[in-house]
């Protein structure tokens, strides 16, 4: 996507309800750096006390013996260490704060944005890399707003106090000893400009790599069975070894930054010390404010260093914000409708549609499908055919490319996808269970659900007897995607969660595997059950499982070739024919 403006004005402008915070934590952080500027300020009274002693800068307030004046200091000197320290506190507790809510805020807007994205992104994109965005990258973000912020704002305090100071004692020396700052300045400019391009490399990899990972870790079955532990280790070697060099690259060029500053420091507080010795010999220069000019010196000194380090962590965190922003500003490929009340018919058109995932590869061609309210139609054809692409068109995972959806009488493109889906059951060949109970992936996405309920559902599904054989009933849990679980199990908790959810409209969608005859009779009957009174699209393999159905439509290649019930359909002789002489041996 196209950057039309700073990484960091995309971050303010993300924070603005948040500018309260961070002008209160702005001026913690200003009120502490002023506070910690003034013990050289201090020693340089302490020195002109010892120096001048009752002709002294703090004589003047009243203080006569010199250890009035020392007393006097030693007691501002509690206040201005007790204030820095104060304003340390409160500079840490918001600074804190605000990257924590940000963080938060941060992963939780672009989850809910990445859920709302058409499934095809899903498709074109690596779950790892997402994860990473939502993961590193957020917390990379929050580090940088955890103390990079503050020293960022910290050294230009310093920087304009010191100045002013300066200034006040000694414009010449403040001009000579100011000079490399311009330079700095500059320099980091040029600095950010190089060093960019490289820690987005950086992410970009960790992105790649974590992609890797997360796919490893999914497939480590398929790993192990194909012995492909050596050539996995290796793909992660080449992706980590990739990594590290993008970093290599961005630590060679960092690291150069802080010695560079230094240099040019170097002649800064080399013309304080030279110059202002100059000035004391030829009595122009107090001793005490000299002493102030060399401490304050160091003090301009050593943050201006550090500033490369801090640098380092506004790239890295102005890399990730990049990144995080551009997920959460993609735009969504579906367009959600306006809601439908609850009363609407539930009959299906499929208007004379096509579709391609693909342009120009059509999957669909001219579906000319109706399902009347209540009643069930079934989709049989070979695979490939495109049975489970009409579904998930259905489901408006993806929008046709010619054609309509008619739902009641609305174009599916009319309703809003959470009301559409609310009115679906659908049962797909993937059967995803999440880690949890059995009793909680029955009731998934159901609140307060009921025991009584649960076990309801699960009896329809001729499931109760299987979980209550498992070591812990219905609180067993099922493991990461359900693989504690055979597959049959599991298609028959998917088949009791969509029971559960007891949608006007049920969609069944047969996993090709082949189960026992046992486990499809028992499929056959909890399917009569539920398909009684819904309206219901079943897709199928065996068909001795739709063979009741109001109509069954034959796919052929994206295209309709026959339609009618079983018996019109045995009686025609095609294709439906032979595939059932084939199943039944009839
Ligand atoms: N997400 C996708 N992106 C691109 N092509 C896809 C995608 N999903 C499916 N296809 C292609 O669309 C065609 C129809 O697939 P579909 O899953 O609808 O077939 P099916 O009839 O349900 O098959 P099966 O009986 O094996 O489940 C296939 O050629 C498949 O390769």
């Amino acid at each position: 996507m196209k950057e039309e403006t700073t990484p960091l004005k995309r971050l303010l402008k993300y924070m603005k309800a948040r500018r309260g915070t961070v002008w209160l934590a702005t001026i913690y952080s200003i009120l502490n750096k002023i506070f910690d500027i003034a013990p050289p300020l201090l020693i340089g009274m302490t020195v002109d006390v010892v120096v001048k002693k009752e002709d002294s800068f703090v004589a003047g307030f009243g203080f006569h013996t010199m250890m009035e004046q020392i007393y006097a200091i030693a007691g501002l000197t509690i206040v201005v260490w007790v204030l820095e320290s104060f304003f340390e506190y409160l500079l840490k507790v918001k600074w804190r704060g605000l990257a924590q809510n940000v963080q938060n805020d941060l992963r939780l807007d672009t989850y809910n944005h990445v859920q709302k994205l058409e499934l095809s992104y899903f498709e074109n994109k690596s779950t790892g890399n997402l994860i990473s965005i939502m993961n590193d990258d957020v917390n990379q973000l929050e580090r940088f707003l955890d103390d990079g912020a503050n020293s960022l704002i910290q050294v230009a305090t310093t920087v304009i106090s010191i100045g002013i100071i300066f200034f006040y004692f000694s414009p010449l020396i403040a001009a000579l000893s100011f000079l490399p700052v311009p330079m700095v300045l500059f320099g980091s400019y040029f600095f950010q400009k190089r060093i960019e391009k490289r820690y987005r490399s950086v992410r970009d990899n960790a992105g790649l790599l974590n992609s890797i990972l997360n796919n490893n870790l999914a497939g480590i079955a398929t790993i192990k069975s194909y012995c492909a532990e050596v050539f996995e280790a290796k793909r992660i070697k080449e992706q980590s070894t990739s990594y590290a060099m993008a970093n290599f690259s961005a630590i060679k060029l960092s690291s150069l930054f802080s010695p560079l500053i230094r240099m040019v420091i170097l002649c800064g507080f080399l013309m304080t010390m030279i110059v202002g010795a100059n000035k004391v010999q030829s009595g122009a220069l107090e001793i005490g404010s000299y002493s102030v000019l060399i401490f304050l010196t160091q003090r301009l000194l050593w943050p201006l260093t550090s500033l490369g380090q801090t640098y380092d962590l506004f790239q890295r965190a102005m890399a990730s914000a990049n990144r995080i922003f551009d997920l959460m500003e993609t735009p969504l490929g579906i367009k959600d409708g306006d809601a439908i009340s609850d009363e609407e018919v539930e009959s299906i058109h499929f208007n004379n549609i096509s579709f391609a995932y693909e342009e120009g590869f059509n999957v669909l061609n001219g579906i000319d499908i109706k399902v009347d309210s209540g009643k069930t139609i079934a989709i049989v054809g070979s695979t490939g055919s495109g049975k489970s692409t009409l579904v998930k068109l259905l489901l408006r995972f993806y929008d046709c490319t010619k054609g309509a959806i008619e739902l009641g009488s609305h174009r599916l493109t009319e309703i809003s996808q959470q009301d559409l889906r609310k009115k679906i059951s659908y049962v797909g060949q993937d059967n995803y269970l999440f880690h949890g109970t059995v009793e909680e992936n029955i009731a998934y996405g159901i609140e307060n659900a009921n025991r009584e309920e649960i076990i309801k559902a699960a009896k329809t599904a001729e499931a109760h007897e299987f979980i209550m054989s498992l070591p812990n009933g219905y609180q067993t849990l099922v493991g990461e995607r359900g693989q504690k679980l055979s597959g049959g199990q599991r298609q028959r908790i998917s088949i009791a969660r969509a029971v559960m959810k007891n949608s006007p409209i049920f969609i069944f969608d047969e996993a090709t595997s082949a189960v026992d005859n046992e486990t499809e009779a028992a499929i056959q009957r909890s399917l009569n059950k539920i398909t009684n009174e819904k309206t219901t699209i079943m897709i199928a393999h065996r068909l001795s499982t739709i063979r009741h159905a109001h109509q069954i439509y034959v796919l052929e290649k994206g295209v309709v070739t026959e339609n009618g019930t079983h018996e019109e359909l045995l009686a025609k002789g095609g294709m439906y024919k032979s595939l059932w002489s084939v199943q039944t041996g009839e």
